[in-house]
């Protein structure tokens, strides 16, 4: 009898072995959609799509929504797109090629991972949806299209400029400080935009026909964030304080104030119509979108605000009357667009009737003059980014699930059809079947409740090794399916790729991320102010360690960003726990944003701030970082400088303390270049394997 669980054994065990489908390159190669937009005429729509690096224009109209490709870039060269738009008659897009739109800083820098003999530039292209090759208008950013579809305008340099059409590019005036948040007003006739005088900004309008500048409400605060009313008499702009003020401890959280003010564009007078509440709540909310100050039809002001413990719409008259709250509940409202006719709102919302829809995202829907919230999908997929079409009838969004990459879909939301686009451009090849991530839920040491999801691969031996993921931002969440975002719609391939091999793989959703409410993204006492997120890591890796079937000693951690200053954290705090690791441009170094003050005024906190910053990063604790480690960064890393590896690996150096490296030179934080995301990917996965052996 033993001999025959012996072969059944072997059997299983030869089947699991056999079982690993799929390649890095494989399950990297998903396609990746973003910039969905709908036509304001004819129910079209148009995105970005990275296919292995090759990022092009789609097209898709109705009843069919058959995908059709605009542009033909076919090198993995590295320039995104971004900026894309129909003109105002639905007959072309436009759109930007080339910078890298995720950074920190030098977004709109030309970037140049294929070593191409001289650096891309960043680029305004215009196609025409009746057919022909796409053709590169000028240099420039940002560009909105006029009204009458006759003029561009964009930034360049800083600076306002204006391409028409069969025209040379021309600079508008020149001015101190950077222009941004561009647009035109509904008659065309004037330019409105913010101009960063870096102690303080103001609003400023350009009328088209006399050439004259004018500023509306100037103050020495920081205003942002313009918006036309519909009849373009109006302007709605977020004003914030100006200057540095008073030096105030630096440990303590404060309210970070804000209003809502409407300026009139003839007299240029301004006044404040709304001013948030002085909690930690009502501070200014740093989800996406910021305020997402818009304008509603019948005078209305529509924003987001955290005043509530979650990111929620609120909606008020332009001139009088109270503000009125549009969305409640626990969970969060992002990616907020406006409806055509302008009388209804659409988002991304992680509710819905499924208890793990905390950790999802679906699609709803509400009037601006209140009323119910609806959900308009559901289920156990993820449906975010929502665009409505020109019939405000159709809606278009981005939709994966668990096993399949994001694509577009359009959703009938009179008849509550939806159909999925493009699916034939995921890859013929791409791996099916694979596993669900199952929501975990865990205390950390302080009480805060920390959701999870874990990939494990069924079968296999009965004790695995495992590995911890750390996502970065911080504010993001990591979900049930393909993620929304490139950069986490990779993580989330590799997870699979390393469940694949054998590992159990947990994405723990640390402290200072979204989607749990305000308290839980703006926890006191973190990052370079106390780590105290650092918790939540150690606990998921002890959640780890108490599963029956993980190997304790065989327990791997990797990340990026910030989640590779959490992995080198842990490495530094815990090499018992976890016995290596896989630090993806991390940030190591957190003390020199202390820099001394020049005069008398000083933080009263200020040394002990110092001595925070300190033991809050990983420097500090290289004498009892004993786990193999591989460090990994892009030199032309534009979120976290690529100094933060090179000093470290600098003092692993010194001393004599092993390490592994991957430089991926002239890419960013964000793997422009496909061929280099396969390569980080393959490295990550490489040295886990090699270190944790999973059978
Ligand atoms: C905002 C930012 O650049 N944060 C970095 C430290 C980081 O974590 N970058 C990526 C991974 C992100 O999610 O923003």
């Amino acid at each position: 009898m033993k001999r025959y669980y012996l072969f059944f054994l072997l059997f299983l065990i030869s089947i699991y072995a056999i079982g690993q489908s799929f390649s890095v390159e494989q399950i990297s190669s998903f396609p990746f959609p973003s910039e969905l937009v709908s036509s304001p005429v004819g129910k079209k729509i148009a995105w970005a799509m990275n296919e292995k690096g090759m990022r092009n224009v789609y097209m898709a109209e109705a009843p069919e929504f058959n995908p059709k490709k605009i542009t033909a870039f076919v090198k993995d060269d590295g320039q995104e797109i971004s900026s894309l738009q129909f003109s105002n008659d639905g007959n072309s897009l436009i759109f930007v090629r080339g910078g890298e739109h995720g950074s920190n800083w030098d977004d709109n820098i030309g970037i140049n991972p294929s070593q191409e003999q001289f650096i891309p530039k960043v680029e305004i292209w215009q196609a025409s949806l009746s057919g022909g090759a796409a053709e590169m208008l000028t240099e420039g950013d940002e560009p909105v299209i006029s009204p009458d579809n006759r003029t561009i305008a964009y930034i360049k340099n800083k600076q306002l400029w204006v391409i028409a059409k069969d025209k040379k590019p021309e600079q508008l005036f020149e001015t101190k400080g950077s222009i941004g948040s561009i647009s035109w007003s509904p008659d065309g006739k004037h330019l409105l935009f913010s101009i960063n005088r870096s102690s303080h900004a103001l609003i400023g309008v350009f009328d088209m026909a006399d050439k004259k500048l004018r500023y509306l409400a100037p103050s020495f605060s920081r205003d942002s964030s313009p918006k036309w009313s519909s009849d373009g008499k109006k302007v709605a702009f977020i004003r914030r304080p100006g200057g540095s003020g008073e030096i105030m401890p630096i440990l303590e959280q404060r309210h970070n104030p804000w209003e809502i003010w409407i300026a009139d564009l003839e007299t240029g007078e301004g006044r404040m119509r709304w001013k948030a509440p002085e909690t930690l709540r009502g501070s200014i909310s740093t989800t996406h979108g910021g305020a997402n100050l818009n304008w509603g039809a019948d005078n209305t002001v529509i924003y987001l605000s955290y005043e509530d413990g979650w990111p929620h719409l609120y909606a008020m008259d332009a001139d009088s009357g109270p503000s009125r709250q549009l969305t409640k509940g626990q969970f969060m409202v992002e990616h907020v667009r406006l409806s055509q006719d302008k009388r209804f709102l659409v988002f991304s919302a992680n509710t819905g009737p499924d208890g793990e829809d905390i950790d999802r995202r679906h699609i709803g829907k509400v009037y601006i003059w209140g009323g119910d919230m609806e959900l308009l999908t559901q289920g156990k997929g993820i449906e975010a980014i929502p665009t409505v079409l020109s019939d405000n009838r159709h809606l278009a969004f981005l939709s994966s699930t668990a096993q399949r990459p994001l694509l577009p879909a359009v959703l009938d939301m009179e008849k509550s059809t939806e159909k999925l686009v493009g699916a034939h451009l995921i890859p013929s090849d791409f791996p099916q079947n694979l596993v669900t991530p199952q929501q975990v839920i865990f205390k950390s040491p302080d009480g805060m409740t920390i959701h999870g999801q874990l990939f494990e691969k069924q079968g296999g031996s009965s004790k695995k090794p495992a590995v911890l993921f750390v996502h970065g931002g911080p504010q993001r969440q990591m979900l049930l399916g393909w993620h929304y975002g490139d950069y986490y719609s990779n993580t989330y391939a590799v997870n699979q790729y390393l469940a694949e091999l054998g590992f159990v793989v947990l994405s723990v959703n640390f402290r200072l991320g979204i989607g749990y409410g305000y308290e839980f993204h703006k926890p006191a006492r973190t990052y370079w102010q106390g780590a105290e997120e650092y918790q939540d890591v150690k606990a998921a890796g002890e959640y780890l360690a108490s599963l029956p079937q993980v190997d304790t000693q065989r327990i791997g951690i990797y990340g990026g960003s910030y989640g590779g200053y959490l992995t080198a954290l842990a490495l530094g705090k815990d090499s018992k726990l976890f016995s290596v690791g896989v630090d993806i441009h991390g940030v190591h170094e957190l003390s020199s944003r202390l820099q001394m003050p020049e005069g008398f005024e000083k933080a009263p906190d200020f040394e002990k701030a110092q001595r925070t910053a300190w033991f809050s990063s990983p420097l500090a604790y290289l004498d009892t970082w004993t786990s193999p480690v591989l460090f990994i960064h892009g030199d032309d890393d534009r979120n976290v400088q690529v100094s933060h590896t090179t000093d470290l690996i600098r003092r692993f150096q010194e001393r004599k303390m092993p390490f592994d490296y991957l430089i991926i030179p002239d890419d960013s934080h964000h793997w422009m270049r496909f061929s280099n995301l396969v390569k980080v990917n393959q490295a990550t996965t490489d040295f886990l394997k090699q270190h944790l052996r999973p059978e």
